[in-house]
């Protein structure tokens, strides 16, 4: 129930939509039972008054029966509209007021989700909150409204008529309700998880698709698939007989009320207590009455469903982000060196930490390479540097300001990352580009795609920067893609420069032509890069040797190639370092 009112609570701004669904709903409820019971009364009197041979005033009854019939198709339509509207407009303020919450998130809190697990949750789940004021905000205030309307209504002839369909009512619109939301409860929330999971396997299978073929794992994978399939098809199957079992109980009780008022009603209209005409209206009002509880057996065997997916939106929204944002404007450094003291981090449920007691110091403009063996932490160290997580101990200070005192996105207006994973989005290239500097004029793209030596390349397609890019557009090599990132990051004009292995993986040519890249990319600023390529060490002020999170060697390339571990991590021995070394 908490969900519920967390959910009413973020639904507040369009409390007047939700109010002026509700009216609608009841004024279309109104009329068409209207419609019902005055046909009936009218047939009725007709029929008594050509037996009897006297005549009649038909006109206002004909009248309210064609304004009934007219009011209950315009409310039907306009329902529609508002209830769609009113849906839409809070599926989009929730999807913003969810996306607001995951950005503080990322990338730190994130790690634990699947990408298409959160894509489910800001989706699937998203939608699946719309259930809560079309099936069941709206129905039960229109039912709670019309149910007592209905039965005072039907008091005004007869309390035992009244009583009847008070009972009646209530096991449709109580009782049925109870039921499915009972019968309904386990599968609807195995149904969300499973969805979920669907979504997920669905997402790593295509993903992975050549090494599912490659190691013969496709069929197991299928398997998954099929399992997690099935299970979600039972589900639905058990959801839909339950709503079949709901509906049906939801008739009978009609039928029932229908019955029950002729059987209570005839003996009255014998006795001269009720006028014939008027025991048609009362029964064929008592059917039509059911149609304000039928909505509700299903409101409430989705309620489950709903209240599943609000948790796990919740569950991500509570989320602690890793760093916090300090409630003061940003300083603003004169200088752009870096100063790191007795850092310490392990990340969560770590054994270890990843960075134990590290001291450095940057100079402003001065370029340091890091290198260490595979989960010494250099990847981590940037992470801090970027604010992505926050130290357990120590300080970081750009500039003599604490790191700490950097709102995030005022830090990255100082600190640009090309990594060797360019991740290019499903747009074109120039939109691709203008990432990093929005306004930036064609003039100033180009300019710096010249000098990220990628210019030529993208002129020469056929559409230029127009060329869609990502993973539907043009594929773009290794090298490519990490000069799009250098372009990026000299459009950004960050003054400092996080490098992660920019040359990794790339062959000797396309490295060299990419250093020469870099190294215009690096002028003039304070680097830190990771990596292990004696082409890019050589052109480094200096080498840091990082062993489990602590510096243990450091100086210039000749100078550690006489050290104990630098010659080893670049996998050469020292002969042949010398020799590879300018
Ligand atoms: N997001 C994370 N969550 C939990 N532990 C992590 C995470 N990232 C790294 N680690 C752990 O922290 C330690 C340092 O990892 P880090 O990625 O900083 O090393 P690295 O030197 O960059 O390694 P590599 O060269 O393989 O990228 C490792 O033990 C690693 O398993």
């Amino acid at each position: 129930m908490r969900e519920l009112l967390r959910l009413w609570r973020l639904f507040r701004p369009y409390r007047n939509w939700m109010l002026a669904g509700y009216a609608i709903a009841l004024v279309t409820l109104v009329a068409n039972v209207t419609l019902l019971a005055i046909s009936g009364w009218f047939i009725t009197a007709m029929a008594v008054a050509g037996a009897a041979g006297v005549s009649m005033n038909y006109f206002t009854p004909a009248a309210i029966i064609r304004g009934s019939a007219i009011a209950r198709t315009a409310g039907r339509y306009f329902e529609r509209l508002v209830s769609h509207e009113a849906t839409l407009r809070q599926l989009a303020g929730l999807r913003v007021w969810f996306y607001r919450h995951l950005e503080p998130l990322a990338p730190a809190r994130l790690q634990q989700y699947h990408s298409a697990d959160l894509l489910s949750r800001i989706r699937a789940d998203v939608d699946a909150l719309d259930n809560l004021y079309t099936r069941v905000l709206v129905p039960v205030l229109v039912a709670v409204t019309a149910g007592v309307g209905f039965f005072l209504f039907t008091a005004l002839f007869d309390l035992r008529l009244a009583l009847l369909l008070l009972a009646l009512l209530l096991a449709a619109g109580v009782g049925m309700p109870w039921l499915t939301r009972r019968l309904g409860s386990v599968s609807g929330r195995r149904l969300v998880e499973e969805q979920a999971r669907l979504r997920r396997l669905a997402v790593d299978g295509t993903q992975g698709l050549s090494e599912l073929l490659v190691y013969g794992a496709a069929d197991a994978h299928a398997e998954r698939l099929d399992a997690t399939t099935r299970t979600v098809i039972e589900d639905q199957a058990r959801m839909s007989r339950i709503e079949g079992l709901s509906q049906a109980g939801v008739g009978l009780s009609a039928n029932l009320a229908l019955l029950g008022v002729l059987w209570l009603g005839s003996p009255l209209v014998a006795d001269g207590k009720l006028p014939p005409p008027q025991l048609a209206m009362l029964a064929l009002f008592a059917l039509a009455a059911f149609e304000a509880v039928a909505p509700l057996p299903l409101a409430f065997q989705h309620l489950e469903s709903t209240l599943t997916a609000a948790r796990r939106l919740f569950a991500v929204v509570d989320a602690e982000p890793a760093v916090t944002d300090p409630p003061g404007p940003s300083p603003r450094p004169a200088q752009h060196d870096i100063q790191v003291r007795g850092l310490r981090f392990a990340y969560p449920g770590a054994e270890r930490p990843a960075l134990d007691g590290l001291d450095l110091d940057v100079p402003a403009g001065q370029r340091v390479a890091i290198v260490g063996a595979t989960g010494s932490g250099k990847s981590t160290l940037f992470n801090l540097l970027l604010r992505f997580w926050a130290p357990d101990a120590g300080e970081i200070r750009l500039g003599d300001a604490p790191l700490a005192d950097f709102r995030g996105e005022d830090l990255r207006e100082h600190v640009a990352l090309v990594s060797q994973h360019t991740h290019l989005f499903d747009a074109s290239i120039r939109e691709n580009l203008l990432l990093a500097a929005p306004e930036a004029p064609q003039a100033k793209l180009e300019q710096a795609c010249r000098t990220a030596q990628i210019h030529d390349f993208i002129a020469a397609l056929p559409e230029g920067y127009d060329t869609w890019a990502g993973e539907t557009g043009v594929r773009l090599s290794g090298g490519q893609a990490r000069r799009i990132a250098i372009a990026r990051a000299l459009l950004r004009d960050a003054p400092v420069l996080l490098l992660d292995e920019p040359t990794e993986g790339l062959d000797a040519a396309t490295e060299r032509a990419l250093m020469d890249a870099l190294r215009t990319l690096m002028a003039g600023r304070t680097v830190l890069m990771i990596t292990h390529r004696a082409a890019a060490l050589a052109d480094m002020d200096r080498i840091l040797v990082l062993d489990a999170g602590r510096i243990v060697e450091q100086g210039t390339h000749r100078e550690l190639l006489q050290a104990e571990r630098y010659p080893r991590l670049l996998g050469l021995d020292a002969t042949a370092l010398a020799a590879a070394s300018p």
